[in-house]
């Protein structure tokens, strides 16, 4: 595992009254080394650990040769292609019940998702979580993922009047498995590693050409009795037009999920509920 180059740049922290795009907006985080997974290496005990140590530690952690690079490629063009129509025609494709479809700016800042199959990104998101069974002492098949769906998101350039605050999405934690997102290299993502510290430190999670970031959601959190980390993110406007791919990663939704036993024990019990329906 290698980390991240922390390239990025210090700003001012979030409040501050001076300031010009992007630097107040993204310069709300510290620069930050997220760990780099090398999804090829040979050396799957190594590799698991590696994993392990990503999810305990940040929750977050970047992947090269995983397997996806010249999709993502296209699936960007594809995507500015779509975002660049005229409203009446993204409207018609308006996203529906089971939230699949078109969801215009302003509607749900973390919901404009698209079917997809994604049969490629899923083996990407398949290897990592065989990866994580293992690091986890568990049959590689252990965590099945038969729901996935991928959302396209376009963040526009100016602020909108009905942004809370120029967040172009709001601080979350992902609620499936694990989330694999690629982004055009425009800045904007952060991740707070610490959510209950006062005042919250946000750090700028950096671009590294042809790596997907992966990010642990609340099920693995909630597997792993909080040993693995669901890490509280977020994408503020940097003033200059953005896209990203998220291919989130669920579970049966007639799954019950048990705090793993390796995870607890008399000194530690499960936190929250001991069954999780999902
Ligand atoms: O656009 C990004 O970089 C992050 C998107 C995100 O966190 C999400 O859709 O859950
Ligand atoms: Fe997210």
């Amino acid at each position: 595992m290698r980390t991240a180059a922390a390239a990025g740049n210090r700003f001012c922290t979030r409040g501050c009254a001076a300031g010009s795009w992007p630097e107040m907006a993204a310069g709300a985080g510290e620069s930050l080394g997220l760990p780099v997974v090398d999804l090829a290496s040979s050396d799957l005990g190594a590799t698991a650990k590696s994993v392990r140590k990503a999810c305990v530690e940040y929750g977050f952690f970047y992947v090269v040769n995983h397997g996806a690079e010249g999709l993502v490629e296209k699936v960007f063009a594809e995507s500015s292609k779509f975002f660049e129509q005229q409203l009446g025609e993204k409207m018609a494709l308006l996203r529906n019940r089971n939230y699949l479809g078109y969801t215009p700016r302003g509607a749900d800042n973390l919901d404009a998702s698209s079917k997809f199959t994604g049969l490629r990104l899923m083996a990407t998101g398949k290897r990592i979580l065989s990866l994580i069974a293992l690091s986890l002492n568990l049959d590689a098949e252990f965590f099945d993922c038969p729901v996935a769906f991928l959302r396209l998101l376009h963040y526009p350039g100016e602020a909108n009047e009905s942004d809370d605050g120029n967040y172009g999405a709001s601080a979350h934690s992902d609620y499936g498995i694990l989330t694999l997102l690629a982004t055009d290299g425009t800045p904007g993502l952060q991740i707070c590693r610490e959510k209950d510290r006062c005042p919250q430190i946000w750090e700028d999670v950096h671009h590294i050409e042809g790596a997907l970031i992966v990010n642990i959601g609340d099920l693995l959190q909630r597997w792993t009795n909080c040993v693995f980390r669901s890490t509280l993110h977020r994408v503020v406007a940097v003033g200059k037009e953005r896209y990203s791919v998220a291919f989130f990663l669920h579970t049966n939704p007639d799954l019950v999920v048990q705090c793993l036993e390796s995870c607890c024990s008399e000194a530690c019990p499960p936190r929250g509920d001991q069954i999780y329906f999902v």
